[in-house]
């Protein structure tokens, strides 16, 4: 029997197939190479695939202004993957890589392959053959996370996604313009033809300006985002305006379509709102934060912190109500 099923013919093959239904196809993607196909359609949170990595390393010291020196690196790199199956070698060595300089032409493809795909997972930095298949978007449908305890990465999709769509994550940080984000994915020697990427001007530089403005609201919320209560009329006046604006930074983000930074916008809304002691909306934000964190990572910080919060304003609203009797 084989280990997983494909999928959509699974049900037919049950009596024969004793593994899980596949999730995902691996196909060519329009001018991107191979990608990453969803089986079916995904709601929000639900896992996309789980892998553990084949090939770990413990990273040398990174070179100040040049990262991880690469003969360093190659050389744990293929001590590690001389102990593989040839099954699993032969499927990294099909992976896809970049060659940044005609210098690195004449070194080993391993350690190319190797800087082109991997993660840092916990303390190491891991190859997974099956999630490098997965390509970048700019407005991706799906993210990931690394768990220590379950020693996987997992790819979960972050909004919905229709069965047979190409299934994508983002390789760079997005609050970025389109010129900004290109620089940064000229590393991995593509030019980005994803949604956002490839719109008309005019749709582009709302898209531009709304990153830049997503961007700048995080920055200028970040020093506000305590709990303390503003104490003087002038602080109070901020702090009735930062709660507006955290509205405003939510709808921008959700606009823009950008889930990656849904829960950060909640964070910023539900504490914004409870420094003005609107304690039903900044219950109600906080919990929508903690649902979305919940579902990447029950354990995280930034999970109990949401839990926390939710329950702590909660609370404040229930005795707010009492005292309203
Ligand atoms: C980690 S691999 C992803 C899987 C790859 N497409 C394959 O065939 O193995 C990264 C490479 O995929 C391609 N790629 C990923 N996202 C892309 C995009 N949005 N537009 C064009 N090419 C992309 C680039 O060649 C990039 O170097």
């Amino acid at each position: 029997s084989k280990d997983t099923c494909e999928w959509p013919s699974w049900q037919d093959a049950l009596t024969t197939c004793h593994g899980p239904p596949s999730t995902y196809t691996v196909k060519a993607s329009n001018g991107k190479g191979l990608g990453l196909f969803s089986a079916h359609d995904l709601d929000v949170g639900e896992i996309v695939m789980r892998e553990t990595p084949p090939l770990k390393i413990s990273p040398p010291e990174i070179v100040k202004g040049s990262g991880y020196p690469m003969p360093a690196v190659t050389k744990l790199v293929r001590k590690e993957f001389d102990t593989l199956s040839s099954a699993v070698q032969d499927e990294i060595m099909s992976l896809t890589y970049h060659i940044t300089s005609s210098k690195e032409a004449t070194m080993d493809k391993l350690g190319i392959i190797f800087r082109t795909n991997a993660y840092n997972s916990g303390k190491d930095i891991g190859l997974f053959p099956k999630i490098a298949r997965i390509n970048h978007s700019c407005r991706p449908n799906a993210s990931y996370y690394w768990s220590d305890k379950l020693n996987k990465r997992i790819v979960y999709a972050t909004r919905k996604i229709k069965k047979g769509e190409e299934v994508y994550v983002s390789y760079i940080p997005l609050l970025l313009t389109q010129e900004g984000r290109q620089k940064l994915l000229d590393r991995y020697g593509f030019k980005c033809s994803c949604d956002a990427c490839a719109q008309e001007r005019a749709a582009q530089d709302v898209s531009d300006e709304r990153r830049t403005t997503i961007q700048k609201a995080f920055a200028d919320f970040e020093p506000q985002l305590t709990l303390e209560p503003p104490r003087t009329k002038k602080a109070r006046q901020q702090a009735r305006k930062n709660a507006k604006a955290s509205l405003q930074l939510t709808e921008l983000v959700h606009q823009e379509g950008l889930a990656d930074y849904f829960a950060k916008a909640y964070r910023v809304a539900a504490i914004s709102h409870a420094r003005v002691k609107d304690w039903k909306v900044a219950a109600i934000w906080a919990n929508k934060g903690y649902e979305l964190k919940y579902i990447e990572d029950p354990d995280s910080p930034y999970t109990m912190e949401m839990h926390n919060l939710t329950s702590n304003f909660i609370a404040n609203w229930e005795s707010e109500l009492q005292v309203g009797q």
